[in-house]
C-alpha cells in the first residue's frame, strides 16, 4: 500500500523533502499557505527528477501522487509522517504542532526540519510528545544521505526505530544524535566555520571567494571522503592521531580562530559580504548554481560509489537492498523464465553521464553493458567470493550499436541473452531500451581466466551448466536483430 507524507512548509527544505519522498513511491501533500510555494516545489521535483533516480545503480520505485492540499488538517489527516519544514522560529512552530496533531494519526511521527531546536523544546506545548523527533536533513535534501535524527525522554524506542527505518528506506542515512544539543552535531560544526569565514571577510583577510576556494580546493575534497578525525589521523603519519594531537593541540591555544565572538552584522558587513558573493557567482542565477551544485554532487557520491566509501557506501548499500524490487535477480535461482532474456539492469540515466550533446555520452553505454556482464557473470557463480577464489572472465571483444539517444533521469533496462556458453567462452547480446524505446545493442565476448597466470582457463562445470542451460532455453527465440554484425556490413 502507497504511504502518504504530508510536508508542512514548502520552502527551500520541504520542497527537498516532498522530492525525496516523491521520488522515493510516496503519496505527497504539500501545506504551504503561501501562493508562489507549488510552483517552487514543483521546480525543486523536477530538477529532482533529473539527480535522484540516477544516483544509484538500481531504479526507483514508482513516483507517488503529489497533492497541494487547501487545508493542513486534509493534508495531514491518515497521514504515516508529517514532516514539518516552516521557518526556524519555536513559538511557530510550538503553535502549529497543537494544530497539526488534533488532525493526525496517533501512531504516525511528526518529524521537524529544524536545524537547531532541541525535542524537548519542540515538544513543550504539546499534549502528544511522544511522537514529535527532530529529522534534520541537508540541502539539498533529495541528495545528501545525512539526516540528524534527535529524540528525547518522551519519545518511545520503537518510534525512534521506526522513523530511522523509513529514512533508511528513503536512501538517506540516519544518525542518531546520543543526546539532545542545540543544532545537533552538523550545525555545531557549520557555525563554527561560518563564524570564522564571516571574521575573515569583515577584517578583509579573504573575500567570499578566497574563503569558498580555501576550503573547495583543500579540505572540502578531504571532508567529504573522511571527515575531520580520520583525515587527521593520516596527517598524524604512522605516529597516527596521538601524533598528531601532540602537534597541533598547542596550537588550539595560539589564536588561529575567533572561537565564539560574532561579528555584528551591521549595513557594512551584510553590504561587504553580499556584493563580494554576487561578484563571485557572475551571472549566475540560483537556478543555474543549483542545477550545477546537483551535478557535482552527483559526480561526487557516485565516485565515492566506485570506492565503497562514506555517501557512496551508503547508496551502494541503498541499492542493495532494491535489486529485487527493479525486477533484477540476484541469484541463478530467481530467474523466472530461463527461456526470456534475463533483466540485467534497471535503473535511470545519471546526471554526470551526460554529454556536450545533452544525452547519454557513448562512453556510458559501454558502461551500462558493462555492469550488464557482471550481472550476468554474478548469475552464473562468478559472482564477488568466485573472483577471489581466482577465476574470473576478461572482455575480449564487444560490438556496440548505438541506435536512440536518452537523457539525464530517464529509465533505462537491459536484457541479456547467452548466445553461448562454456569451455572457455562466454557470448552475450544485451539489449538496452528506455520505456519501448531500444537505444543501443551490444554483444561481447569474453574468456574465462585463471587470475594466477592471467590466460584463459576451461570454467567449472556449475558455470558451463548454468551457461548452457540459458543459452539452449533462449536459443528458442528468434536470433537478436544484428547479431555478429560488423560495420560496415551491407546488410
Ligand atoms: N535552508 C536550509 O539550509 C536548511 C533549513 N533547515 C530547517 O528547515 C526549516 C525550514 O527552513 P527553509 O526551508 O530554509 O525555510 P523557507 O523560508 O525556505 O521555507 C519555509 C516555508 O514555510 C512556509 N510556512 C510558514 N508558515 C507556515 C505554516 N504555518 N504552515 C505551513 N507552511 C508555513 C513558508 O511559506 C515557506 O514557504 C527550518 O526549521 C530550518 O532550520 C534544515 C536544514 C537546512
Ligand atoms: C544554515 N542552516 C543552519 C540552515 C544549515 C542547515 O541546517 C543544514 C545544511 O543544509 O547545511
Amino acid at each position: 500500500m502507497t504511504r502518504v507524507v504530508a510536508i508542512i512548509g514548502g520552502g527551500v527544505i520541504g520542497a527537498g523533502w516532498a522530492a525525496r519522498f516523491l521520488l522515493n513511491g510516496w503519496d505527497v501533500r504539500v501545506f504551504d499557505p503561501e501562493p508562489a510555494a507549488q510552483d517552487r516545489v514543483r521546480e525543486v521535483i523536477n530538477r529532482a527528477r533529473l539527480a535522484l533516480p540516477g544516483l544509484g545503480e538500481v531504479a526507483l520505485p514508482e513516483e507517488g501522487d503529489l497533492s497541494f492540499p487547501r487545508l493542513m488538517s486534509e493534508a495531514v489527516r491518515d497521514a504515516d509522517w508529517v514532516q514539518e519544514s516552516v521557518p526556524e522560529r519555536i513559538e511557530l512552530k510550538q503553535t502549529l504542532y497543537r494544530a497539526i496533531q488534533g488532525h493526525m494519526a496517533e501512531g504516525a511521527i511528526l518529524a521537524s526540519s529544524t536545524s537547531g531546536f532541541t525535542p524537548s523544546e519542540l515538544q513543550a506545548q504539546s499534549a502528544r510528545p511522544d511522537q514529535i523527533i527532530v529529522a534534520h536533513p541537508f540541502n539539498p535534501v533529495y541528495l545528501l544521505p545525512l539526516v540528524e535524527i534527535v529524540a528525547s525522554q518522551a519519545n518511545p524506542s520503537a518510534l525512534v526505530e521506526r522513523a530511522q527505518d523509513i529514512l533508511s528506506e528513503l536512501g538517506m542515512a540516519p544518525l542518531k544524535i546520543r543526546g539532545e544539543v542545540p543544532a545537533h552535531i552538523a550545525d555545531r560544526l557549520l557555525e563554527a566555520v561560518w563564524r570564522e569565514a564571516l571574521w575573515l571577510v569583515k577584517d578583509g583577510v579573504a573575500s567570499t571567494s578566497e574563503v569558498d576556494d580555501a576550503i573547495r580546493l583543500g579540505f572540502g575534497l578531504r571532508w567529504a571522503q573522511m571527515g575531520l578525525f580520520e583525515t587527521y589521523r593520516i596527517a598524524g603519519g604512522e605516529g597516527g592521531m596521538a601524533h598528531f594531537l601532540q602537534q597541533f593541540g598547542p596550537a588550539l591555544q595560539w589564536p588561529w580562530s575567533k572561537l565564539t565572538d560574532v561579528p555584528t552584522m551591521d549595513d557594512s558587513l551584510v553590504q561587504t559580504i553580499a556584493s563580494q558573493s554576487d561578484a563571485q557567482s557572475g551571472d549566475l542565477t540560483i537556478a543555474e548554481l543549483e542545477a550545477q551544485r546537483d551535478k557535482n554532487l552527483v559526480a561526487v557520491i557516485r565516485a565515492l560509489g566506485w570506492q565503497d566509501w562514506g555517501a557512496g557506501k551508503v547508496q551502494n548499500e541503498v541499492d542493495a537492498t532494491r535489486l529485487d524490487g527493479a525486477g533484477v535477480p540476484v541469484r541463478f535461482n530467481d530467474i523466472i523464465d530461463l527461456g526470456a532474456p534475463v533483466r540485467t539492469i534497471n535503473r535511470a540515466v545519471p546526471l554526470d553521464w551526460l554529454d556536450y550533446n545533452g544525452h547519454m555520452t557513448e562512453a556510458r553505454y559501454l558502461d551500462v553493458f558493462g555492469n550488464a556482464t557482471d550481472r550476468m557473470m554474478t548469475l552464473v557463480g562468478c559472482d564477488r567470493a568466485y573472483i577471489e577464489n581466482g577465476q574470473s572472465f576478461f572482455t575480449v571483444e564487444t560490438h556496440i550499436r548505438h541506435l536512440d539517444e536518452v537523457r539525464a533521469g530517464a529509465p533505462i533496462r537491459v536484457e541479456t541473452r547467452v548466445i553461448s556458453g562454456g569451455g572457455k567462452k562466454m557470448h552475450l547480446w544485451h539489449e538496452l531500451r528506455s520505456d519501448d524505446r531500444l537505444l543501443a545493442t551490444a554483444e561481447h565476448m569474453l574468456l574465462h581466466v585463471d587470475l594466477e597466470t592471467r590466460r584463459s582457463a576451461q570454467m567449472p562445470a556449475m558455470l558451463e551448466e548454468r551457461l548452457k542451460s540459458l543459452a539452449e532455453a533462449q536459443g528458442k527465440l528468434p536470433p537478436p536483430d544484428g547479431l555478429a554484425r560488423a560495420i560496415g556490413d551491407p546488410a
